[in-house]
């Protein structure tokens, strides 16, 4: 039987130490490559999304480099939209030339521009969390909130001070009905990159709102609304932990709702990283019932051979 996956790829899966076009790409061949197994046997339908956090708040600072009066800045929906398209572009580029390297080359590729429909009301919009850009130390802080006094910056999971902006949560893809019978027909498809652009409903149509949406939740709604078989979130870890980074540390394999609640009830998992994946993972499983895997790029053939990894189920 034919199982349909929705695969997330993680920050590590695009952006090395290195921010220019060439290694990005060369980190997507990579991936790509390693996403091969899921789809040789020709019994997965994968659906691939993945994150744009370093690179859309790297275009924003590019914009804001140029003279603002001929060559103005655009505005953050855009710039998602623009990044969507760039990370779309590296990944097809990457599936073909994977694709090519395993004699599968009869696949199609597409990567498709998507939006996400968000609540006009959703409270994120006077609090932002989603982490774009780089990183900087204390001092670059400083610098850049003398020069940007309304940017928010927070520390990133001790690694270092970011920029924060709003991520509201997804409500709806505009283009899931359309995407449906690209995956049917075994389409290789890239949709809703960087969570997809944010817009909200008006009585003409849409309008692109400023924000960030977590990859990882639009990842839980695409998996939804495509009615995937699994979730799968690829990240640096193969697994979640408890008492993570603690000398007791334990790998969570297979845990039930009720049990990974208790962990976020304990405050397991850091807010900012691990908490959302596994806060996305958990929204799939409830509304449809249907187990979702956080685990490694590096760890996806012990997942499809052992089903291992960290999986929640009902
Ligand atoms: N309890 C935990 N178990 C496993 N990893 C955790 C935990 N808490 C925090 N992390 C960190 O979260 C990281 C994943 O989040 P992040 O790097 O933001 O994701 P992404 O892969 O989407 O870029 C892991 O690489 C790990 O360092
Ligand atoms: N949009 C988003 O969640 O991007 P990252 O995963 O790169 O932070």
């Amino acid at each position: 039987m034919v199982r349909r996956i929705v695969v997330a790829l993680g920050g590590n899966a695009i952006l090395t130490d290195d921010p220019t076009a060439k290694a990005q790409e060369q980190a997507l061949v990579t991936t790509a490559e390693k996403l091969i197994p899921l789809i040789r046997n020709n019994d997965v339908e994968m659906v691939v999304t993945h994150g744009n956090g370093p690179q859309v708040g790297n275009l924003l600072l590019q914009q804001l480099a140029a003279d603002s009066a001929k060559n103005p800045a655009m505005p953050l929906d855009t710039a998602v939209a623009m990044t969507q398209g760039q990370i779309g572009f590296w990944m097809g580029q990457a599936f073909t030339r994977a694709l090519i390297k395993n004699d599968m080359e009869r696949v199609p590729v597409i990567s498709v521009v998507t939006r996400t429909v968000v609540d006009s009301k959703d409270p994120a919009f006077e609090k932002p969390t989603k982490p774009i850009g780089p990183f900087y130390d204390e001092a670059g802080v400083a610098e850049m909130q003398a020069q940007y006094p309304d940017w928010v910056f927070v520390e990133d999971s001790g690694r270092g001070y970011r920029r924060v902006v709003p991520s509201p949560k997804p409500t709806r893809i505009v283009e899931a009905a359309a995407i449906k019978p690209l995956i049917s027909s075994s389409v290789l498809v890239t949709v809703s990159g960087g969570g997809g652009i944010p817009v909200v409903e008006t009585s003409e149509g849409y309008e692109g709102v400023e924000a960030v949406i977590d990859k990882d939740f639009s990842a839980a709604k695409v998996a939804e609304l495509v009615e995937a078989d699994n979730l799968l979130i690829l990240t640096a870890v193969d697994n979640v932990f408890v008492n993570f980074n603690k000398p007791d540390q334990k790998k969570l394999e297979t845990v039930t709702m009720a049990e990974m609640q208790a962990y976020i009830d304990e405050e397991q998992f850091a807010a900012g990283s691990m908490l959302p994946k596994v806060q996305a993972a958990m929204e799939f499983v409830n509304r449809t019932g249907r187990p979702a895997t956080i685990t490694s790029l590096e760890n996806l053939e012990d997942f499809l051979n052992n089903d291992s990894g960290t999986k929640i189920i009902p």
